[in-house]
């Protein structure tokens, strides 16, 4: 399978490709039984007159035994595959080579019985037959082609010679012809096959990335508002069938506007990342939410996390602000950043509209107290909880 598609795609073609063998199995076996029925029944006062009929007998039996099992052996690979989700494909295998094998044998016995030798030429054309027939089907694999075609055409091909018939030879080659004329096919098949599956799983690939890159913001490469405002619905849902808090952090840098006036834009845009980078460091739970929801303004969600712990993360976070150095040709800049705090214990009254309500009230307040504070959103419209300290941002 290496030859044909990209190594990361080799797991997931493979159980694929056992799925799909999986499923045209179903019809190889019906077109099996339907290819015996065909030789034998339009036929059916010589196939079943005295001293054939029980030779017959035998040969049906064989047949219909091995078209049961390996429809035994599709039937445990989907149980398998539903119950532990594992693909099994040497079970499916197992199934090709017993209905092959059987064919292979019971027409070489047919061949071989001298009160047959009237029936030898249709029971060519038939193994013929069913060679194309596993040619359609098998083709996706070069394991389960062989296997299928060789023990349904050596054992008739080996019977032909050794009964000596007057064209034998031309059995026997026209055999071994369509062995290898049918392998020949089979590998542009299995090319277009992969091929088609390559195409595909590129395709779910792109579009994961471009979903992905959807969701960013692509300076920092936090998530965008339109990402957190759906992320922080459905863990604001969450909490309440938990019933457990979900706290907000939001964060607006001090003066920024500042930083582009005296710097430029890209100095400006140096701290924004510098920011992110922050952020990323310090939160690093994989069920917390970072974003850039404005333009110099931040959002971090922490699910399960109490006000005084948010309240705590803040501060640190704040604190951690303050040391965020950017070089420049003409100075260092600093920063510094006020931040609202809001937790809520959610119920079906609340919202998560009212969580970041609250927590950029509690933004607003540590503005208006004099930035670089961090402020809770108050359970009443009391601000009294401002933590933090003023300092001289750049
Ligand atoms: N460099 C850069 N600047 C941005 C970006 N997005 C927004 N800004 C700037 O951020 C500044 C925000 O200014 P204001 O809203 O007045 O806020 P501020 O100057 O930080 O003042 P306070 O928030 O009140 O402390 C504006 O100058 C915007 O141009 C960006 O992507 N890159």
């Amino acid at each position: 399978m290496k030859r044909y598609v990209d190594e990361r795609f080799i797991p997931i073609a493979t159980q694929q490709l056992y799925q799909d063998l999986a499923t045209r199995s179903f019809p190889g076996v019906i077109f099996y039984m339907a290819v015996w029925a065909a030789l034998i029944l339009p036929k059916a006062e010589y196939f079943f007159a005295e001293p054939r009929i029980h030779t017959t007998l035998i040969l049906t039996a064989i047949i219909s035994a091995s078209a049961i099992t390996r429809l035994l052996c599709i039937y445990t690979f989907r149980i398998q595959f539903k119950n532990h989700n594992t693909c099994n494909g040497n079970i499916l295998l197992l199934g090709v080579i017993i209905s092959s094998l059987a064919w292979g044998l019971c027409s070489a016995q047919l061949i071989m019985t001298a009160s047959f030798q009237d029936a030898i030429a249709s029971t060519m054309i038939a193994g013929a037959g069913l060679c194309a027939g596993g040619l359609a089907s098998l083709a996706p694999s070069r394991r389960f082609l062989i296997c299928f075609l060789v023990p349904m055409l050596i054992p008739s091909s080996i019977a032909i010679l050794l009964v000596g018939h007057p064209f034998s030879a031309s059995y026997a080659a026209l055999s071994g012809l369509l062995l290898c004329g049918l392998y020949g096919i089979s590998g542009i098949q299995r090319r277009e096959y992969f091929n088609a599956l390559e195409s595909q799983y590129e395709l779910e690939e792109k579009s994961d990335q471009l979903a992905e890159l959807n969701t960013l913001d692509p300076l920092t490469g936090l998530k965008n508002k339109r990402f957190f405002d759906e992320k922080m619905t459905d863990e604001f849902n969450r909490a309440i069938r938990d019933n457990s808090p979900i706290s907000l952090i939001l964060i607006d840098l001090d003066h920024f506007k500042k930083v582009n006036d005296l710097h430029g834009h890209l100095v400006g845009d140096e701290c924004l990342k510098e920011m992110s980078r922050a952020l990323k460091a310090k939160f690093n739970r994989a069920i917390d939410t970072l974003a850039r929801v404005g333009g110099e303004e931040f959002a971090v969600l922490l699910p399960t996390i109490h006000q005084d712990q948010a309240m705590a993360l803040a501060d640190k976070l704040r604190k951690q602000i303050e040391q965020i150095s950017i070089s420049c040709e003409d100075c260092d800049v600093s920063l510094t950043a006020s931040l609202g705090v809001s937790t809520l214990y959610p119920s079906e009254e609340s919202s998560a509209q009212e969580l970041f309500k609250r927590a950029d009230l509690a933004l607003y307040e540590a503005k208006r107290l004099g930035r670089n504070q961090v402020a809770r959103a108050p359970a009443t419209d009391d601000y009294s909880g401002v933590t933090g300290r003023s300092t001289s941002s750049c």
